[in-house]
């Protein structure tokens, strides 16, 4: 291949590369004017009409490269719309030589019509709009481009799995693989094994298509992964000391902020390497994206001990079933498995308080579900009710070696209450299971319908990096592949919001009192910054 330089004109223009989109719109050809100018085209760092927003450093302890500031490049067009771009190589390397994309010349991909991505194609993150909406902000559609900034030869790409495990991991890994192998004539893949430290305490894999070719069979990851040992500098220095000038990050939140904190430093030391992000959890808490790859999976697999602890449940007098399943800060997969099932009478999650005793408490009505049909099956999630455990307990705080919070079993607790309150009243005698099905529900392979999702994920992984796009998460914003910057995924976590409809509608579905006071209402309605303003306010006033 031959290089051109990455300042020529543009390679496609918008009018020509899509030539079925509907042209011109009032706002269209300055939205292409001011998009043009932001997208690696122009000198590093950005375009003279993209507004560089810069954000407080990332809190990793030990990240170096939080001297350097974390940047967002935000871009403005009519009628406010605004797109939260994601950084590419020559924000920083200037002239770097583009080639042709190899998929040109692959007759699978030259057939089909409109396979490269208009380079102003972006995607709406608000998809229900009033008339008099702004176009609000939008991210950067994933997907190959007419020009890419690496040879196929030059590249060495490295993938590693951090955190916990999750369905459809091994599935990624093979896609990348795969991917690059197939779609860029990319052969030289290395595996980091044991997570993050894996990068300066173990040795590499060669991976090739044959290697992965069934590993989408299995469960974990064959990569091996682990929590902690995030040490931005030795793994750069790795990486630069190795060549590696593609890196493919497959993990939760604290593993995206890890991503974030070594792309910096890569930036910092001005490195031609792509840092990418595949988001993974199967907790879906990760913002911005539509969900995450795993949990449909999970939720799935959760069916089965719904089933088990119903089919326990009605099967004798007065039977309970509790089923507890994972979700440390956030409530979907509880949700989606109890929304799912239709077996389920009340589901319990982090983000919605409830209270035990008293008139509207959960004891109250588990005696009412009882009495009317004879059985009933509770879901709760590990993080919900935590307050109320560590009121009838003496905890400690504990967190693993990631920072993560340590819970209590509200399983256990709950089930035992649960026992107690119908034993000291003898009101009743219950007849209660706990089931807790824990790693069952991740360590499995994919369904079909993660595994498609998955593979979608990871071949636009690939097209960003190809295409010089780095410092991005890949994921589904409204259904469309996009490449977010990393700030946006790892500043919030995504929680089931309970004054929203996805949670009425559980409400209605299950029939159960929503065991909220108004003031939780309110609380619930309130932003972070209001709630921690409110906080404040309390912690100074001595309440708790
Ligand atoms: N703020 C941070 N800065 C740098 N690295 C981090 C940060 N938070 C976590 N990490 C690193 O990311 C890796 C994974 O983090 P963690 O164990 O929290 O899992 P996760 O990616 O959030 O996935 P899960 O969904 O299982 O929680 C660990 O190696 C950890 O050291
Ligand atoms: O025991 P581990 O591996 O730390 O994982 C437990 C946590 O991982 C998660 O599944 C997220 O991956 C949480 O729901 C759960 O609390
Ligand atoms: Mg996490």
């Amino acid at each position: 291949m031959h290089p051109s330089s990455a300042a020529d004109p543009p390679a496609v223009p918008a009018a020509t590369s899509e030539p079925h989109e509907p042209q011109s719109p009032t706002g269209r050809q300055i939205l292409d004017f001011e998009l043009r100018n932001s997208i690696p085209r122009l000198p590093a760092p950005f375009s003279s009409s993209s507004t560089a927003l810069h954000l407080a450093p990332g809190s990793a302890s030990n990240m170096s490269a939080t001297d350097a500031e974390t940047t967002v490049k935000i871009v403005k067009g009519e009628f406010g719309y605004v797109l939260e771009d994601v950084p590419h190589l020559i924000d920083y390397i200037p002239d770097l030589p583009t080639y042709p994309n190899p998929l040109q010349d692959n007759p699978s991909y030259s057939v089909v019509k409109q396979y490269f991505v208009n380079q102003d194609d972006t995607v709406p993150r608000k998809v229900v709009v009033q008339i008099d909406s702004p176009r609000g902000l939008h991210f950067r559609r994933a997907g190959p481009r007419q020009k890419v900034y690496f040879e196929s030869d030059d590249v060495l790409a490295c993938i590693v799995t951090c955190g916990g495990l999750c369905p459809g991991l091994n599935t990624v890994i093979r896609e990348i693989v795969c991917g690059l192998s197939y779609m860029y004539g990319v052969n030289q893949v290395l595996g980091i094994e044991g997570g993050y430290r894996g990068f300066y305490a173990r040795n590499t894999i060669q991976m090739t298509p044959k290697s992965v070719n069934d590993i989408h069979k299995r469960g974990g990851t064959v990569l091996g992964t682990s929590r902690g040992g995030h040490d931005t500098m030795k793994i750069v220095d790795n990486i630069q000391d190795r060549g590696i000038n593609q890196v493919y990050i497959i993990g939760g939140d604290g593993t995206q902020k890890g991503a974030a904190a070594i792309f910096e430093e890569i930036r910092r030391r001005r490195l031609k390497v792509a840092v990418v992000g595949i988001p993974k959890t199967i907790d879906n808490d990760i913002a911005v994206i539509d969900k995450s790859f795993g949990f449909d999976t999970a939720v799935e697999e959760a069916q089965r001990a719904i089933n088990a602890a119903h089919v326990e449940a009605e099967s004798v007098e007065n039977g309970i079933g509790v089923v507890k399943l994972m979700g440390r800060y956030s409530g979907f997969i509880a949700m989606y498995a109890t929304l799912a099932s239709r077996d389920v009478d009340c589901c319990l999650i982090p983000e919605s308080p409830f209270y035990l005793e008293g008139k509207g408490g959960l004891f109250e009505y588990i005696e009412k579900t009882l009495k009317e049909n004879g059985h009933m099956v509770l879901v709760v999630a590990e993080g919900a009710g935590q307050d109320l455990i560590a009121e009838s307990m003496k905890t400690m705080d504990h967190e693993d070696a990631s920072g993560n919070k340590l819970l209590l079993d509200v399983g256990l607790w709950l089930s035992q209450r649960i026992k107690d309150y119908f034993s000291s009243r003898q009101k009743m005698v219950i007849n209660l299971k706990y089931i807790d099905p824990t790693y069952m529900i991740r360590a499995i392979p994919s369904n079909a319908s993660d595994n498609v999702y998955c593979t979608l994920l990871a071949q636009s992984a690939v097209h960003g990096a190809m295409a010089g796009y780095t410092g991005f998460t890949v994921g589904l914003v409204n259904g469309r592949q996009t490449y977010i910057p990393f700030e946006r995924v790892t500043q919030t976590r995504n929680k089931v919001v309970i004054t929203d409809r996805m949670w009425a509608r559980l409400l209605s579905s299950t029939n159960q009192p929503s065991f909220l006071s108004s003031k939780d209402v309110d609380e619930a309605n309130m932003t972070d910054e209001q709630r921690k303003q409110t906080s404040e306010k309390n912690c100074d006033n001595g309440s708790v």
